[in-house]
């Protein structure tokens, strides 16, 4: 059988997207939802490994594919150790780190397990394209006024990286040339200067920044460390307030932005004034990597799915406007980003990085 299929695997918090390519056409592609109630069963999100590959398989084999069609198989890459952007091979030491969670638990971590576990099946190559752990920060960024924590670059990697070479396509420029600010609204928000490309400083999305429809981002410290020695939570209940039970559906009971739209269409002026608290933080997130880039921008991409949100665009776009050009990318298209990392490896356009060799710290 011909061996001309790529499988591309995206798992997010509470479904896994699924994409069959050909080269570069996309065949088939699936959001395969997750029961919630099967999810809390296991303890760690890389504890999901099994169920989650048995729904892939299951999925590929109902629409009519064998895993002996598959020429390669790709994965979101997750919190990784520090790397240089681009395509990797999945390594036996990139799966410890993956199962670990060396940089923290997130859904893409299952994306190289489960890549690499369906990959071996068939004895073909397994990879990931630019995971949440990709690093380009410069190191006056790193520093967070306490020695022992560090800021971190974990970020909307893929899609910023995708949306870049778009936008320095539409401007008839090469991405080293360009100097942007990236916000990517999802359910977490990463807002990002690139620096001739290169993604010098980010939020994180997880712990700092805006706060998003299901996330805080960056809170008082002070009255979040005696919450947290309240003695009214566990640190399992107060990483969910923080990521999950925070922001947008802390306030609004809802982490669909639709939704909160439709709340302020019928008056609400609670939901208005939090919505508009969202696109304040988030404008004045981009007018610190305004300064990162000292005032010297082509142009302002906002991107994600909150990007298809007039009313926030505009408010944000009302206030940023006077920086550069903003530019509207809404929505993403993680899967076709990962397909197109393999197939620049495939074609011989760029090659494989191999993780024990390229971790920077
Ligand atoms: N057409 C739309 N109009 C307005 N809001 C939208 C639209 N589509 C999606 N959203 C909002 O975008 C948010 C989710 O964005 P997105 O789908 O990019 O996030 P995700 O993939 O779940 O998370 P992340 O981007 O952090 O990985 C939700 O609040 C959702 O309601
Ligand atoms: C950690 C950056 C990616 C995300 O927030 O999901």
């Amino acid at each position: 059988m011909n061996r001309e299929y790529v499988l591309v695997i995206n798992p997010g918090s509470t479904s896994t997207k699924v994409a069959i390519f050909k080269n570069s056409e996309n065949v088939l592609q699936k959001n395969l939802s997750h029961d919630l109630k099967e999810l809390e069963n296991y303890k760690k999100i890389t504890d999901q490994f099994n169920y989650r590959k048995e729904i892939i398989l299951n999925w590929l084999k109902n629409e009519g594919y064998e895993t002996s069609q598959l020429k390669a198989v790709v994965g979101r890459g997750g919190m990784l150790r520090p790397i240089p952007s681009g395509t990797y091979k999945v390594t036996d030491d990139m799966i410890k780190d993956l199962n670990i969670g060396i940089q923290g638990e997130h859904a893409s971590n299952l994306g190289g397990i489960i890549a690499r576990s369906i990959a071996d099946i068939e004895r073909i190559q397994s990879y990931i394209v630019d995971p949440v752990a990709v690093d380009e920060f410069e190191d006056v960024a790193r520093i967070s006024g306490i020695p022992d924590i560090k800021r971190r670059s974990l970020l909307h990697a893929l899609n910023i990286k995708a949306v870049t070479h778009n936008v320095a396509k539409d401007m008839n420029k090469k991405i080293d040339d360009l100097n942007l600010i990236v916000a990517h609204l999802g359910g977490g928000i990463s807002v990002v200067p690139l620096k001739k490309g290169k993604m010098v400083d980010a939020n994180n999305a997880n712990e700092m920044g805006p706060f998003s429809p299901e996330r805080t981002g960056g809170l008082p410290v002070g009255d979040m460390a005696k919450m947290c020695f309240s003695g009214n939570y566990t640190y399992s209940e107060i990483k969910k307030k923080i990521r999950g039970k925070g922001g947008l559906v802390a306030y609004l009971g809802t982490n669909d932005t639709r939704e909160v739209v439709k709340m302020i269409e019928k008056g609400n002026q609670r939901a208005k004034l939090v919505f508009e608290a969202m696109g304040y933080q988030i404008a004045k997130e981009i007018g610190g990597a305004g300064v990162v880039l000292a005032g010297d921008i082509d142009a302002i991409v906002l991107t994600g799915g909150m990007a298809h949100s007039k009313i926030l665009t505009d408010y944000i776009r009302d206030m940023v406007k006077f920086m550069a050009p903003v530019i509207l990318q809404p929505g993403e298209d993680e899967m076709r980003a990962l397909n197109e990392g393999v197939l620049r490896v495939l074609s011989g356009e760029e090659e494989a990085k191999i993780y024990e060799y390229e971790v920077l710290r």
